[in-house]
């Protein structure tokens, strides 16, 4: 694609809005710019398409979200009449355009005659994997770029199962759109047409209640909980997002009375303005939330991301001060309370699974193994969380106890079929409620956890690689990795590397087949000391991420070693 002559044609057309043509004005004195704006399409990663809100075809704009949206539209109708009826789902976040996007969608695929059910007003991303199930449409789409700077917006879709739609269908659905020769001449039909004749739809209150109503079952001790409400103050934060629509009743027919919203951040404002990114893995997005703990003396910040499928929390140390959990530790805490309570109260049985993903925390799967029930890791993507839920209803061959992810993802209940941030605050809120019955910090908790297992811990870091340039260097870096192995990482032995593009494992010299995943750009590696590195492009941002995870007896040295392979990674991946 030449990107000249594509930035001519969007100069050229009489389509662009204002605001748009504007931008394009502005942003196209930068050749490096147009080169990157305009030289390729907008991929679909891990999570659909996502990008600055730019003009271009390499970005996210009506234009982007129109072509993709066509694709969708081509994909149901060569699924026949029944897919058509059944039709899509959409929602949005509370981002800029997002609104506009969700409305656009809904106009081209009801020119296509296809059933829109549209969302009167911002949801959360799981409501809308639960709203794909509950009314049974063949797909859905979701307008927001998660926890990305107020500049990005995206496009997620989904499938007849409620999970992100898995790789054959994607690349089908984007194949179609990328067969739509003129970008600017996608059809919509007009609102009050698809109003009249019924094809647009609009959900809110009645969808909501159907996904409150499933949000009860996740509570597995209502009883403690009920006992133990006036020992907990939990402040909550939206990030300015959609977790505000649903929250206040989701916690309080959980039986969590005390939960305080932080003021600030209940505002639904796509400027985010009082985070610099709003997700939950930053300390900075927490401040509001720790000013008013200190005031109203509470123990347990929790957030969601704009779009409610993150769930980051903070917690009070003996000392007073905040600790910021990372999503593994989020993770390991509710395992090990779930499994607990479950051999508690004997409804433990070893039919239970617990799955994550290959860049996660070792640790809840050494405690799963402990309580003798199965394990099973999946690439990055909560899609193959889904996929998993899927494979056990379908063969009878597992319960699923719990789906996470190190970045913020947590499912229990598969009546959503993403992450679920809403799902995953009320369980941290009942493990709260646990800790507070015995008379110790959610930090203590995670203590006891350490003493009984050792301290995994886990950093991961994501170097920026932006642009066209940015893409070919991961692509390079990767390759030489590839091509010379590592032996040694920090001085210690590299026992096994996983190499998900290759589908091989390389133990002492000898390559063996790694089944069991999709072709991925991941390469795993197994150190001497059991601590394990992985390398990946991310599939949502221009980052290649690194992640270690060690185990080691204490605190201060697994944070000590982690830190030390993370700087050697930095020094490879430069
Ligand atoms: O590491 P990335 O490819 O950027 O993906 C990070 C996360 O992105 C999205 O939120 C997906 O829904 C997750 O399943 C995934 O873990």
């Amino acid at each position: 694609m030449n990107a000249q002559d594509n930035l001519a044609k969007w100069e050229n057309t009489t389509k662009l809005p204002k605001y748009l043509k504007d931008q394009l004005t502005e942003l196209s004195k930068d050749s490096s710019w147009v080169e990157d704006a305009f030289s390729q399409d907008i991929n679909f990663g891990t999570a659909g398409m996502r990008g600055r809100l730019e003009p271009g075809t390499n970005r996210i704009n009506l234009f982007t979200v129109g072509r993709v949206t066509e694709g969708l539209a081509l994909l149901i109708e060569e699924n026949g009449e029944e897919a058509k009826k059944r039709g899509v789902a959409i929602s949005f976040d509370s981002r800029y355009h997002s609104r506009d996007f969700a409305q656009h969608a809904a106009q081209i695929l009801g020119k296509h005659g296809i059933q829109v059910y549209l969302f009167d007003d911002l949801r959360p991303t799981p409501e809308l994997s639960f709203a794909v199930r509950h009314l049974h449409t063949f797909a859905g789409i979701n307008i927001t770029a998660s926890h990305n700077a107020k500049q990005y917006n995206g496009y997620k879709v989904y499938g007849e199962d409620g999970a992100q739609m898995a790789p054959d269908n994607a690349d089908r659905l984007f194949s179609y759109a990328q067969k739509v020769d003129d970008i600017f001449s996608v059809e919509t039909a007009p609102v009050e047409q698809l109003r009249a004749d019924g094809t647009l739809q609009l959900i809110g209150e009645d969808v909501d209640e159907a996904y409150l109503a499933h949000l009860k079952e996740v509570t597995v001790d209502p009883e403690m909980v009920k006992a133990n409400a006036d020992k907990l103050k939990i402040i909550y934060t939206p990030l300015h997002g959609t977790g505000k629509m649903l929250y206040d009743r989701a916690f309080r027919q959980g039986g969590f009375d005390n939960v305080i919203p932080v003021p600030s951040q209940s505002i639904i404002d796509p400027e985010f303005p009082t985070t610099i990114k709003p997700n939950p893995e930053y300390r900075d997005v927490f401040e509001p939330g720790f000013k008013l703990a200190n005031k109203v003396d509470a123990n347990v910040i929790i957030a969601t991301d704009p779009d409610a499928d993150r769930m980051g929390a903070a917690v009070r140390k003996n000392n007073g001060d905040f600790q910021v959990l990372t999503g593994n530790q989020i993770a390991t805490l509710m395992a090990y309370y779930l499994l607990v309570h479950m051999k508690e109260n004997g409804t433990l049985s070893s039919d239970y699974e617990l799955v994550t993903s290959v860049v996660s925390s070792a640790l809840p799967f050494k405690i799963a193994d402990d309580f003798g029930i199965k394990t099973k890791h999946v690439l990055t993507g909560f899609k193959y969380i889904g996929e998993e839920v899927d494979r056990m209803n379908k063969e009878k061959d597992g319960k699923f106890l719990m789906g996470f992810e190190e970045s913020y993802g947590y499912l229990f209940k598969p009546f959503a079929r993403d992450k679920d941030a809403m799902q995953g605050a009320l369980m941290f809120a009942e493990v709260a409620s646990y800790y507070a019955s015995k008379g110790m910090t959610v930090f203590d908790g995670l203590q006891e956890i350490w003493q009984k297992y050792g301290v995994a811990y886990e950093i991961t870091k994501a170097v920026e690689m932006p642009g066209i340039g940015g893409q070919k260097k991961m692509a390079e870096l990767m390759s030489k990795l590839r091509k010379k192995h590592l032996t040694e990482i920090n001085g210690t032995k590299v026992v096994k590397i996983q190499d998900f593009e290759t589908q091989e494992t390389i133990e002492d010299g000898k390559k063996t087949p790694l089944t069991g995943f999709p072709k991925s750009n991941v390469l795993k590696y197994f150190l001497d000391d059991e601590t394990w590195v992985a390398l990946r492009p991310s599939g949502t941002e221009p980052v290649i991420k690194a992640y270690v995870g060690v185990n080691k007896k204490d605190i201060e040295t697994a944070e000590k070693a982690a830190q030390e392979y993370q700087e050697v990674l930095a020094k490879l991946l430069k």
